[in-house]
């Protein structure tokens, strides 16, 4: 079997153009755009590319962005200041804290400072406990995304053994959350996992979000399974590597999605789409 591509890439496109015309409408009825605020705390590299990416994502549909850069010696009340400014800013409907914060940052007391109608990232106690009871609002976006490309799959979902690596608070617990809504049979692995080869070999959709280069090898996934790679690893070349092992996976799995172009840009989609989501939520008096 040689595995179809899921194409976040394309797919990312098509969604973000559906939101630039959503936008258009709003603007053209008199209504004001959404409005996104990002705040970065430090200067690591990595995170002030993916900071201008969400920048120049929220440009392309339209959206009100700012970005909030304060020193990596920024301490837990000016953050929190800054927060409560933006929880009460009416132009702002979505606040994403880029994480990871620094080590004198309580970041548990970050996020819960953000209003939950403002929690864009879906990382709230209260959006995940809506999550985990089948009522979610504002879903964090990286299983979101991998939610929609499961879609594009045309596979039924429901009865599937689901296995997630990872149990990571922003990916692997909230994708096995949506996996569980979805109807499957999930089982959620981490580093104290016994047998971890068996049960990934189990897996009729294996999700692999542990943050190690090619960790998953072709073997350990079962013949026509579906395989997302949720892995952004920079490899010694500085290329991106995902968590798995692309060339022999691809050649069991019945679909795959690539590193680069298949979750990330899905991540950045899906944080537009929340930040719109949270817009008509304000819009229609609710917070
Ligand atoms: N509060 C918070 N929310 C986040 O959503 C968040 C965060 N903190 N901290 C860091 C991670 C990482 N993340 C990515 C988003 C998109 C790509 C993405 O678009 N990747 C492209 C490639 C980009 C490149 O070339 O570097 C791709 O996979 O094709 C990657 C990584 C969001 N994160």
């Amino acid at each position: 079997m040689s595995a179809q591509i899921l194409d976040g890439k394309s797919i990312s496109a098509e969604i973000r153009a559906a939101i630039k015309a959503k936008v258009e409408t709003i603007r053209s009825a008199g209504g004001r755009p959404p409005g996104l605020a990002v705040i970065l705390v430090g200067e690591n590299p990595a995170s002030q590319v993916y900071v201008r990416n969400k920048s120049s994502a929220c440009a392309e549909v339209g959206f009100h962005s700012e970005m909030h850069a304060l020193p990596a010696t920024a301490s837990q009340p000016e953050l929190m200041d800054l927060i409560d400014r933006l929880n009460a800013d009416p132009r702002i409907d979505g606040i994403l804290v880029q994480l990871p914060l620094p080590d004198q940052i309580d970041e548990a007391a970050v996020i819960e400072r953000i209003l939950p109608t403002k929690d864009v990232d879906g990382f709230h106690p209260y959006n995940v406990g809506r999550l985990a009871l089948r009522m979610p609002l504002l879903r964090p976006c990286t299983p979101k995304g991998v939610m929609t490309l499961l879609e594009r799959t045309g596979r039924t979902l429901a009865g599937l053994d689901a296995v997630v690596i990872g149990q990571s608070n922003i990916v692997g617990r909230p994708m096995a959350l949506e996996l569980l809504a979805a109807r499957c049979t999930v089982t959620i692995c981490h580093s104290r996992t016994r047998d971890l080869v068996e049960k990934a070999r189990g897996a009729d959709l294996l999700v692999a979000a542990v943050g190690r280069a090619r960790f998953v090898p072709g073997d350990w996934v079962k013949e026509g399974a579906i395989l997302i790679d949720v892995g952004i690893n920079r490899g010694e070349d500085g290329k991106l590597v995902g968590d798995a092992d692309f060339a022999t996976c691809s050649r069991r799995a019945s679909w795959i999605t690539p590193v680069p172009g298949g979750v990330g840009p899905m991540t950045i989609a899906s944080l537009l789409e929340n930040t719109l989501l949270a817009a008509e939520l304000h819009a229609g008096g609710e917070a």
